[in-house]
């Protein structure tokens, strides 16, 4: 048996043509234009790539897009004083501080330190904590964008048993909380999981958000489960640098009845979820409608 793709870079140009429409009619009816203000701290070549295309597709989708490059060695009270100043600011709407920051900045501070209504990576603790009691919240864009494919790929995912491998703070918990909001029997996985391979193998959906190359073999995969891969790790393969995931695909694509590629999959999903959470918070710090079909 042969996976069915599932086409994360197609999903993604979806969703951002769903956005263009609420931004469209946000700006024609309301005259307001979502803002989106990205912080960089240091020049980590990987984060300034996905900060420029993050940039990118901020104004096709007909938004402001800021950028704030700071040097590796900002203070804490510098970068502080930043956030204030986009947390008062009428026009920006969605702030990210990418991650991870230098070793001298206390990055739950600093995450804490954003105004939760425009914290669209949903990682303040006030967000984490309406997402795990129910309400409405900012969600992860990462785990949305995974969620948004399982329920297009599923229908419906009650009942379903669901295994994450990974317990970050980013992808691994608040995928767990999602899949058990959709009413998954969700187990979580990680470093220190016995026979983890039993506890995948019992898997009707697997994230695997793990940060190693090629980690979950085939043989781990229940025949016709649907395994959504979100590691991006660049390794050196025949003398070229490639991007893979944490699923080793050549096998699971062998077992599983649906996968998500590596590129392609997961991770252009994350920046369209950044910009539906973007025009989200738009509507909600307008106290408009919210955009229908881009929120958990
Ligand atoms: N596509 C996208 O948009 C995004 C992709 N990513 C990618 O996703 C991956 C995970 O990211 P992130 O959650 O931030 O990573 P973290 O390093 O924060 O977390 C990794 C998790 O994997 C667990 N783990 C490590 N080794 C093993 C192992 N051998 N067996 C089982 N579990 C293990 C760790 O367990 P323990 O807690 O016990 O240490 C930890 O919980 C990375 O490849 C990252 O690049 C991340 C964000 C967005
Ligand atoms: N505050 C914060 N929020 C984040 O959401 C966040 C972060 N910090 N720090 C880094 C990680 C990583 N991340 C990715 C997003 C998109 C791709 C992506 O679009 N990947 C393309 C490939 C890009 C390439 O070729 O390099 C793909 O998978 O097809 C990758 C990785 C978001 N993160």
């Amino acid at each position: 048996m042969t996976a069915q793709i599932i086409d994360g870079k197609a999903f993604a140009a979806n969703v951002r043509e769903k956005v263009a429409g609420h931004v469209a009619r946000l700006k024609e009816e309301h005259g307001i234009t979502p803002g989106l203000a990205v912080v960089l701290v240091g020049e980590d070549p990987a984060s300034q790539v996905y900060v420029r295309s993050k940039g990118k597709q901020t104004v096709e989708v007909g938004m402001k897009s800021v950028e704030h490059k700071l040097d590796a060695e900002t203070s804490e009270s510098d970068l502080l004083a930043l956030i204030d100043q986009l947390n008062n600011d009428d026009e920006i709407h969605g702030i990210l501080v990418q991650l991870p920051l230098p070793k001298h900045l206390d990055e739950d501070l600093v995450i804490n330190s954003i105004n939760p209504a425009k914290d669209v990576d949903g990682f303040h603790i006030s967000n984490v904590g309406l997402l795990s009691t129910g309400q409405k919240s900012m969600v992860p864009c990462t785990p949305l964008g995974c969620l948004m494919m399982l329920r297009d790929h599923h229908g419906n995912l009650s009942g379903l048993d669901a295994v994450v491998i990974g317990r970050s703070n980013i992808v691994g918990k608040p995928m767990a909380q999602l899949l058990l909001g959709d009413s998954c029997t969700v187990t979580i996985a990680h470093s220190r999981t016995k026979d983890i391979e039993d506890v995948v193998r019992r898997a009707d959906i697997v994230v695997a958000a793990v940060g190693r190359p090629e980690m979950v073999p085939g043989d781990w995969i229940k025949p016709g489960a649907t395994v959504i891969d979100v590691g991006i790790n660049r390794i050196e393969r025949d003398g070229k640098n490639k991007l893979v995931g944490d699923v080793d695909y050549a096998s699971v694509s062998g077992v599983a009845g649906a996968i998500t590629p590596v590129p392609g999959g997961v991770g252009p999903m994350t920046i369209a979820c950044l910009l539906a959470n973007t025009v989200t918070a738009c509507a909600r710090a307008n106290g408009l409608a919210e955009p229908e079909g881009l929120t958990a």
